[in-house]
């Protein structure tokens, strides 16, 4: 079953065309990786399905229904959620404050009832708590509660970006760089934690991802984009032999194992 369909999407900044006539077909709990040489459009892509740009032509397809036209908030609402190539953490609250930031658009509770401190408000923001510990054991963030998002060294940080997508409840989660500035160990943590989603989750995973180890090892399908266009997609495999590919990205130092 496709969860998400990307139907000849197209972005142009004035003159200039970032993705060009891009389709996609998801299918639900996939992981699928979106790589490209610096440029290509990757982001652009991640931008446009969370509404952060509308395309200029084309569809964008969660379950058969548009989000062309949504606004961020309310592509999040329908369950894609993402992080983001540029760590984007609110440094100054707690890595618990952080998850509950996340979790806030799935809480039932008022403003009105928060402020009057009611009863079954208070019970709802208790079990977010206790929700937004275990979402912290998950992403390996148990003993980092109560410390400022910003003190957290770099990996554990793009981990908390995950802790805080996930508490959304996604259906569709968008991974922009998750390796980005990863030790190899900290890389194999992530690798291990992105795989373990999808099942334990129940969620459909899209990436973008320059560390070819990791894209090759996690991914169902691929996707590659160049100067805004699809020029291949296929199984790891296919893609790593692409004559296409290894030419316009793999051959131009991506490191790609095997
Ligand atoms: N807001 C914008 N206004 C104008 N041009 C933009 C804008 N956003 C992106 N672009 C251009 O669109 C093209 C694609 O950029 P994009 O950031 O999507 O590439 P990318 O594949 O994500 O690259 P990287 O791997 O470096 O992150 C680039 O030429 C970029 O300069």
């Amino acid at each position: 079953m496709n969860i998400l369909e990307v139907k000849h999407l197209t972005k142009e900044f004035g003159g200039l065309t970032a993705t060009s006539d891009i389709n996609m077909t998801v299918e639900k709990n996939a992981i699928t990786a979106v790589i490209g040489p610096n440029g290509a459009g990757k982001t652009t892509f991640f931008n446009m399905i969370t509404a952060v740009y509308q395309p200029t032509s084309g569809d964008i397809l969660l379950n058969g229904k548009s989000l062309v036209g949504l606004k961020p908030h309310q592509v999040s609402q329908f369950g894609i959620t993402r992080t983001f190539q540029n760590i984007r953490l609110f440094e100054n609250m707690t890595v618990l404050e952080n998850v509950l930031v996340g979790m806030h658009q799935n809480l039932k509770s008022h403003w009105i009832g928060t402020l009057l401190q009611l009863p079954h408000i208070r019970k709802i923001e208790e079990d977010a708590r206790v929700t937004a510990y275990d979402i912290l054991n998950y992403v390996g963030l148990e003993n980092y509660v109560n410390e400022n998002a910003g003190n957290l060294a770099y990996g554990a940080q793009r981990r908390l970006e995950i802790g805080r997508a996930i508490a959304a409840k996604p259906k569709v989660l968008l991974l922009d760089e998750p390796a980005a500035g990863m030790n190899p160990k900290e890389t194999e943590r992530l690798t291990n934690l992105i795989h373990d989603m999808r099942t334990k989750l129940d969620v459909t995973i899209i990436l973008i991802e320059h560390d070819m180890n990791l894209v090759m090892k996690i991914s169902d399908s691929i996707y590659v984009l160049d100067h805004g266009e699809l020029i291949a997609s296929g199984k790891p495999n296919e893609i790593r032999n692409n004559k296409k590919v290894i030419e316009a990205y793999l051959g131009k130092g991506a490191v790609s194992n095997g």
